[in-house]
């Protein structure tokens, strides 16, 4: 008799995995090194941004008080002492009615407290007028009003984006240290499989789920071991995967974890002695998503079939991975949007389908069994529908996940 399998609602097989992350520890990064890892300690600011006072444009540093009473009628001249560009600072204080020709990120000279941009000046040999009075600070970009020195920046457990890599580099951090990655290895199981450059032949289809799960891996800035193909034998593929687990923190299989008379890998976490998380979540693709934990590793039994496989990584393995890196941020980032059309099908588990999100609908991407390959391809997010529901119409408000987003969200909204 087939075994009966308790599916679990998705958010709560989420949690349950992620319960089982074991966080990694920290290393130290070269600053270029650095992008795309999650930072282990906070980014304080070492010194004040910016640094000194200085000007936003390009034209004279004045006193603001000799400004006072300017006007079309009144222009007030002043003789200007020095001339200084982004770097230099000017050896001259300015004395009443004097001012220093200026460029925009030159620190502004002693005395000065105003800028007025070339733009509202008159030149002439000996002097620069102005026709309007200036107010203390006026045009000037003053010492910390963007951050300030001791401040926590950035928090620990953040995504170094490209913004955070200009604020290492502000604060002169040629090293960062960031969260170990976990070491993942790939598995793909299933006596049909070929390898990409092999010609077709009767029954058999070309591995493109390890591919994939590399590329999925390769979006979160992590590498991986790659443990090729095995054939469905049991004794075969329990030596592959026990000598993968061994060598890894988070072992990716594809395939078997169904009730066919070829699918091992239940027997093999028997006989590995793994703790089986759950085996059947209630979605759609990816009910037969397995996980299992042993010796403190995972174990990612993913679907053979390719949307389901595909899904499983985005739901599972990717909040697990970035928790084990103490992310802060784990779970794809949601939206709502209005369906493109009709979705007429009954959902007694909860869907995932496959689509295009334009930033205001989202349309189904195609063909969207869970063996579908092409509809991955041609989506960029998930349409989520509820378990329980009879279909929708096209405008229906409708919860969408965000694929391909660097940095995700600190929520599991749905
Ligand atoms: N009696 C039942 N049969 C099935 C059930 C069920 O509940 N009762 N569940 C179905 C569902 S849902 C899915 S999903 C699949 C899951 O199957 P497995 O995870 O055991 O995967 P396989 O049987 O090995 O393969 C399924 C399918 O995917 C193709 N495949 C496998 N590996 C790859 C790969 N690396 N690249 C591309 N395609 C791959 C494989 O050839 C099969 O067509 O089980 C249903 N059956
Ligand atoms: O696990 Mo299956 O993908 O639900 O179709
Ligand atoms: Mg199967």
């Amino acid at each position: 008799m087939v075994e009966k399998r308790t599916p679990l609602p998705v958010a709560e097989a989420v949690e349950r995995v992620l319960e089982h992350a074991m966080s990694l520890g920290a290393e130290k990064v070269e600053l270029e090194e650095s992008y795309g890892r999650i930072l282990a300690e906070p980014i304080i600011a070492s010194s004040d941004v910016p640094p000194f006072d200085r000007s936003p444009y390009d034209g004279f540093a004045i006193r603001s008080v000799d400004s006072t009473g300017a006007s079309g009628d009144n222009r007030v001249a002043f003789n200007v002492i020095d001339h200084i560009g982004a770097g230099e600072v000017s050896t001259k204080k300015l004395a009443p009615f004097e001012a220093i020709r200026i460029m925009t990120g030159a620190q502004l000279p002693e005395e000065a407290d105003a800028v007025v941009m070339f733009e509202q000046t008159v030149e002439s040999v000996e002097s620069v007028t102005i026709r309007k009075p200036f107010g203390a600070v006026e045009n000037v970009s003053l010492q910390g009003e963007d951050l300030k020195k001791n401040e926590v920046v950035i928090a620990s457990g953040s995504f170094i984006n490209p913004g955070t890599i200009a604020l290492l580099a502000t604060f002169g951090y040629s090293q960062v240290a960031v969260s170990k990655q976990p070491v993942v290895g790939i598995l793909s199981t299933g006596t049909e499989l070929l390898s990409v450059g092999d010609d077709l032949a009767p029954g058999k289809i070309r591995n493109s789920n390890g591919p994939m799960i590399v590329a999925q891996l390769k979006r979160m800035g992590l590498h991986c071991k790659m443990y090729g193909m095995s054939i469905d034998q049991l004794d075969e593929s329990y030596e592959v995967v026990k000598k993968a687990a061994a060598e890894t923190d988070c072992l990716i299989t594809t395939g078997g974890v169904s009730v066919g008379d070829f699918d091992f890998l239940p027997a093999i976490y028997e006989r590995l002695g793994a703790e089986v998380l759950f085996n059947k979540v209630a979605m759609r693709p990816g009910s037969v998503t397995t996980v299992a934990v042993a010796n403190g590793r995972y174990l990612f039994g993913l679907s053979g079939n390719p949307s389901a496989c595909f899904t499983g990584f985005e739901l599972f393995v990717r909040p697990a991975l970035l928790k084990m890196m103490s992310a802060s941020k784990l779970y794809l980032p949601h939206t709502t949007a209005r369906l493109g059309e009709d979705f007429t099908k009954a959902n007694p588990f909860t869907r995932f389908i496959r689509a295009l999100y334009n930033g205001d609908t989202v349309s189904p991407a195609g063909f969207n069994k869970s063996n579908a390959v092409s509809s991955i391809a041609r989506g960029n997010a998930l349409i989520v529908l509820p378990g329980g529901t009879r279909g929708y119409q096209s405008g229906d408000a409708v919860d969408v996940l965000l694929l391909g987003v660097e940095e995700g969200s600190d929520r599991w909204t749905l």
